[in-house]
């Protein structure tokens, strides 16, 4: 059995409910356990990862929150900036699946967050254990 860190950017409380129903829903029907940790926003999420893998606790992150883009650049800096942080920890052999929304508008997260639609936080779960088992099967 897998302990998963479910690390959320509560930016959008009710958005961030659905994506977390469906990484829940996806590492518990893997026979898996999790916990929660949330930090303002997306920005944070790969130090936040980063300390957390430290301790040596968990066998998979996954990374949630939503990204809307407003009027200014700040979109790409914390879209973009994310992204980057949560690869460079994947490259670096942190099994861990990126759940963070960057979309135009509310519409567009509401059908991405959904579990019963398109369920972006159970894809990103799924993608985090399964860098777990690919790290397993390629061990040293
Ligand atoms: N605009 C959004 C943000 N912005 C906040 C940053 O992520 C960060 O917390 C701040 O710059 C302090 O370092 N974060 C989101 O998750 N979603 C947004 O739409
Ligand atoms: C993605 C963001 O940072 C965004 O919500 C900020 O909005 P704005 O660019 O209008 O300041």
């Amino acid at each position: 059995m897998a302990h998963v860190l479910i690390a959320e950017a509560r930016f959008y409380d009710h958005l961030n409910d659905l994506l977390i129903a469906g990484a829940r829903r996806a590492i518990e029907a893997a026979g898996h356990t999790h916990e929660l940790v949330t930090v303002p926003g997306a920005l944070e999420l790969p130090p936040a990862i980063a300390r957390a893998s430290e301790a040596g606790r968990f066998d998979a992150y996954v990374a949630l929150g939503v990204v809307i883009r407003g009027e200014t650049y700040h979109f790409e800096i914390v879209a973009g900036e994310s992204a980057r942080g949560l690869m460079a920890l994947a490259l670096d052999g942190v099994a861990v699946g990126n759940g963070i929304l960057t979309v135009e508008n509310e519409e567009q997260a509401l059908v991405r967050a959904d579990p019963a639609a398109k369920d972006k936080g159970g894809e990103a779960a799924v993608a985090a254990l399964t860098l777990m088992t690919v790290a397993e099967r390629f061990a040293a």
